[in-house]
């Protein structure tokens, strides 16, 4: 997977030489290249904003040095690309979202900042690739690039080779619909708080079993939401217990 990344703050993208996103660039199996929006801009003060049209309270985005930038960053792979813009009005980023960008062999990721992009940008990118707005969640940020770390991350970590061990994907919460398991490690007892009897009782069965129901007792606790879209709940539909 190639990533592109437009920002006024390249240095915010720093993270993503860090650790896991790190080791896949080391591997391989991501490109991460960052390009600062202000080398497109050529005035003096390499300007990349402007008042709105029709008034309001702070700045837009002016589009040549976006177009500028697109433009320069598709002549750099191979294909067509598809233009992520993390953006409050968007689709919110889920599991499933996460690897539909998996699946993708490059993105182009465009960091919005101050009240956002001329929409003409959008609507110019549209002609020549899919373009995508993505947010978080139903909040606002200041800007694309902290929504950028963690869309990248999501997916990144779904590559095959991404993770060391793809184990620990398959029971993760909204993996199938369901939020994960409580852990436990070392010591069996701590502050005299006893880890549960069947983790230390070697019967996998059983095991499995209880983390099932943990499982299903926390989305419902927490995110009952998510319960009735899971494909994890057992044939019999969700337990009647709570
Ligand atoms: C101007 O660029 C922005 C502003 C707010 C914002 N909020 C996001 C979110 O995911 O909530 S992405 C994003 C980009």
């Amino acid at each position: 997977m190639r990533c592109d990344i437009i920002s006024i703050f390249p240095e915010y993208l720093e993270p993503l030489k860090l650790s896991l996103p790190g080791q896949a660039q080391r591997k391989g199996l991501l490109d991460v290249a960052v390009h600062d929006l202000r080398d497109f801009s050529h005035d003096r003060h390499r300007t990349v904003d402007d008042t709105p049209y029709g008034g309001g309270a702070g700045m837009v985005m002016k589009p040549q040095p976006w177009w500028e930038a697109l433009e320069h960053v598709r002549t750099l792979g191979d294909g067509t690309p598809t233009l992520i813009v993390p953006g409050p009005g968007g689709e919110v980023l889920t599991q499933r979202l996460a690897r539909e960008l998996a699946d993708e062999d490059w993105l182009i990721f465009a960091c919005g900042r101050y009240e956002g992009i001329d929409e003409r940008v959008y609507e110019a990118a549209a002609d020549v690739m899919p373009v995508r707005v993505i947010s978080l969640g139903d909040y606002v940020l200041n800007g694309g690039e902290v929504a950028v770390l963690a869309m990248i991350e999501a997916a990144a970590r779904l590559l095959p080779g991404f993770m060391g061990n793809a184990e620990s994907l398959v029971e993760e919460s909204h993996e199938d619909g369901l939020l994960e398991y409580p852990v436990y490690t070392k010591p069996a007892t701590w502050q005299g708080r006893e880890v549960p009897p069947v983790l230390l009782s070697g019967d996998h069965g059983k095991v499995a079993a209880w983390r099932h129901q943990q499982r299903l007792e926390r989305t419902a606790a927490r995110r009952p939401d998510l319960l009735h879209a899971s494909s994890a709940l057992t044939p019999g539909g969700v337990d009647d217990r709570w």
